[in-house]
């Protein structure tokens, strides 16, 4: 049979699911890349791939997905990895820059800046400086593990599931497993099982991840991010997807 095409994002949010992928049997039925967000979404989008871990915001350019397991990449809270970085109030930004790496992140500070902040900075793609801000009105998204330790950076930092969370009371989703077709019901329950195993050796994987002293990786992997997908993240989704479409 052919093996399963799977595009899987590359930053530390995803490895216990990578544990889970590569300590089960499950490995010798899939063929796995791993991708910015931003490509992992583009990959499923171009029929590159059979499932991605995709930026949720992406399932919008998709004419048919399917949710194929029970995890995520979520928060129930602030996450620590997806901000809005600014030297200014969010207020009074007159720019904001965005990620190239996200969908998902990019279209959450859209949102909150409509919905919760009720202000319109204009937005920048593409920026060439993107990932950094030395204008006192500009302010810039960044996702991931470029994220890390870069809080103490600027003087106003914003955690967009926990303002998201603030806003509706709900957990956040960021990327979920989602294929583009039908997937075969004994590999979707033997994928799950491999995730469940990961998640499970959460304790194991941070022995072997190189420790960093400005940022807690075990509080992040164990707590920060929340990799069930249950029916309130499911509700959030849906929610967040109306207020995408809205834009
Ligand atoms: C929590 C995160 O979630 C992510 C954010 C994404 C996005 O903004 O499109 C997509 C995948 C996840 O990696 C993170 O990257 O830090």
């Amino acid at each position: 049979m052919n093996k399963i095409r799977i595009s899987a994002v590359s930053y530390t949010n995803t490895k216990p699911f990578l544990y889970g992928l590569q300590h089960s049997a499950i490995k010798d039925r899939i063929d796995l890349s791993l991708d910015m967000p931003s490509d992992c979404a583009q990959k499923l989008i171009d029929n590159k791939v059979d499932i991605g871990l995709i930026p949720v915001a992406a399932t919008l350019s998709l004419p048919h997905w399917e949710i194929v397991s029970a995890y995520c990449i979520g928060a129930v809270g602030p996450v620590n990895s997806v901000f809005i970085f600014s030297n200014c109030p969010i207020e009074q930004a007159t720019k904001i820059q965005l990620d190239p790496e996200s969908r998902s992140s990019n279209n959450l500070a859209k949102v909150l800046l409509k919905n919760y902040w009720k202000v319109q900075p204009q937005q920048i793609l593409n920026a060439p400086d993107y990932a950094e801000s030395t204008d006192p009105l500009t302010a810039f998204v960044q996702i991931g593990d470029r994220t890390f330790g870069k809080t103490e950076e600027y003087k106003y930092v914003y955690d967009l599931a926990g303002e998201w969370q603030k806003f509706t009371g709900l957990p956040f989703v960021f990327a979920a497993w989602i294929a583009n077709k039908p997937i075969p019901d004994d590999f979707i329950k033997e994928f799950d099982q491999a995730l469940r195993h990961g998640l499970a050796h959460r304790h194991e994987l941070l022995k072997e991840l190189p420790q960093r002293a400005d940022f807690d990786l075990e509080d992040y992997l164990m707590h920060k991010l929340d990799f069930d997908l249950t029916e309130d993240k499911k509700k959030a989704l849906y929610l967040f997807l109306d207020y995408i479409k809205a834009l």
